[in-house]
């Protein structure tokens, strides 16, 4: 029997036929309703999936392909969230510094809501309660000698430490990978909590491997967030377990601390938080801080600071062995400034352009945070003339401003000429160097780190000639496949007394 339809329409169009015509129109409706307009270009990827399975396996040389093909400025979509990349410097000024004002929080990933670690942290917190935080943990840092020389004669008493392990080893090759995080764990625990662990102590050996793992887990594209039911499977739990014992050892500390204070006499960032902490009771502040808010704000030094600044140091150990005429020009230097006896000092910095150049090259060539972000929270945003819709994450490629043909000549090379004036005696700063990321977020370690590794290096290059052990390859430079931090990989290394 004949339908209404087919009774009224010409015989060569069917029902089915309206029926597609029909499902198409609202389909392109839908999208074209839905589907922002006006976004950054970029690849198109697969329905639910976006274009994650393209990112694999290594997603930043992918970003980099993508910026090669797209320019400075591309959206994709990572599973079901839309991010927006960008690839050269002016335009991330652009973003996180001219419009600062919307791209000035930061993208909290899920696991830290998951796990509540953005109840009172540094860096996992935004608005009013981060920029209160973040000025006074400023200022405090401040106090306690960034950039000052108390915390530099610690530096260089952990240096001197990390040489005598050295002297032990008497040239036998060993991977250097867990001292370091152990050095670099130091520092942040003398500015944190006053004291320092010994490299034999078992029980902190133990908290240390927590950190590794817990830093080292941190990933740009977060499993559970593509498929939900994984936050309930055996890794996540393993890591809400490892939360929770770097805690406690950050509680007991912190009980330490309440029972011995004495608001006279400030020793480290505890006390400093604790006595904040006071007065904004006192004063009935509407901003309150918290015991777990001090606990995640030390975390939060240890997460950023540890795995940064050891790692970086491995970079430059990686390249000396890689460029062994630039590292005997670094020991020619010491020798001239500080020689073998002197104690190194941030004030001699001066005196070595080529030192410092080496170590601004280092951090060019292995930006330890590859990818920096922000969370784009306010609707009607534009930028560089594309919609940026709200609720989106603005991603900074780093890795790929330091390291793109299109801004350095031979990127790969290891030159720290690149950073010197021609006569070799001044340094050179270039604007898009950008290790420590740029704008309100800004690294609040910066100067801590660039007094760490002048003194470390000084201090090793005084006494140690890092050689390849007999045999061994060469440590590969290859890029980390998390995508997130450039991590140096484990390699052997024989450090032969001077
Ligand atoms: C090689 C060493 C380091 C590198 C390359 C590095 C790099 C960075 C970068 C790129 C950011 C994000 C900046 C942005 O989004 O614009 C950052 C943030 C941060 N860094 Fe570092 N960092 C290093 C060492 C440290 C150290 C030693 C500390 C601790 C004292 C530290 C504490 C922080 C904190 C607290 C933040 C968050 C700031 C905020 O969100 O307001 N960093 N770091």
């Amino acid at each position: 029997m004949e339908t209404a339809a087919e009774a009224i329409l010409p015989s060569f169009i069917e029902t089915r036929h309206i029926v597609t015509v029909v499902i198409g129109v609202s389909i392109f409706l839908l999208v074209y309703f839905l589907i922002p307009k006006n976004l950054p270009p970029g690849p198109l990827g697969w329905p639910l999936v976006g274009y994650l399975p393209g990112l694999f396996p290594d997603p930043l040389v992918s970003f980099s392909k993508l910026a090669d093909k797209y320019g400075k400025i591309l959206s994709i979509r990572m599973g079901p969230q839309l991010v927006v990349m960008l690839s050269d410097y002016e335009t991330l000024r652009q973003a996180y510094v001219s419009q600062a004002d919307e791209f000035s929080d930061n993208m909290i990933m899920s696991w830290v809501l998951e796990s509540k670690r953005d109840v009172g942290s540094l860096f996992w917190e935004n608005g009013e309660k981060w920029r209160q935080r973040r000025r006074f943990s400023l200022k405090t840092l401040r106090g306690f000698g960034f950039g000052k020389r108390s915390l530099e004669s610690r530096i260089n008493e952990e240096g001197r430490f990390f040489c005598q392990e050295m002297e032990r080893l008497n040239g036998q090759p060993v991977v250097l990978n867990n001292l370091l995080f152990n050095a670099s764990s130091n520092i942040i625990c003398t500015i944190g909590m006053a004291c320092r662990y010994d490299y034999r102590d078992k029980a902190f050996g133990e908290q240390l491997s927590i950190m590794m793992e817990l830093i080292e887990g941190v990933r740009l594209l977060e499993p559970a967030n593509i498929i939900p039911p994984l936050w309930h499977s055996r890794w996540y739990k393993r890591r809400r377990g490892m939360f929770k014992a770097h805690e406690d050892f950050l509680r007991e500390h912190l009980e330490h601390h309440k029972a011995t204070l004495d608001p006279d006499n400030i020793r480290d960032m505890m006390d400093a938080y604790l006595v904040e902490m006071q007065r904004r009771k006192d004063t009935n502040d509407p901003i309150q801080h918290t015991e777990d808010g001090i606990i995640h704000s030390i975390s939060d030094l240890f997460g950023a600071g540890t795995g940064t600044l050891s790692n970086t140091t491995l970079w430059i150990i990686i390249y000396m062995l890689r460029y062994p005429e630039t590292q005997k020009k670094i020991q020619e230097e010491v020798d001239r400034v500080v020689g073998a006896e002197g104690v190194p000092s941030t004030l001699q910095r001066e005196q070595m352009p080529y030192t410092c150049a080496f170590l601004m090259e280092i951090q060019r060539l292995r930006p330890l945070a590859a990818i920096i972000f922000r969370h784009l929270r306010v609707p009607g945003v534009k930028l560089c003339g594309y919609n940026i819709p709200k609720d989106t994450p603005v991603f900074g490629n780093v890795f790929y401003i330091q390291n793109s043909p299109k801004f350095w000549d031979n990127p790969i090379e290891c030159r720290p000429e690149r950073f010197l004036s021609a006569d070799g005696k001044t340094l050179v700063p270039r604007k898009d160097w950008i290790p420590f990321g740029l704008g309100r977020r800004m690294c609040l370690g910066e100067a801590l780190t660039k007094m760490e590794l002048f003194i470390f290096t000084v201090t090793v290059m005084q006494r140690f000639t890092f050689k390849v052990p007999d045999g061994d390859p060469l440590p590969p430079l290859d890029l980390p496949t998390g995508g997130l931090v450039m991590y140096a990989p484990r390699f052997r290394v024989s450090c032969v007394k001077r």
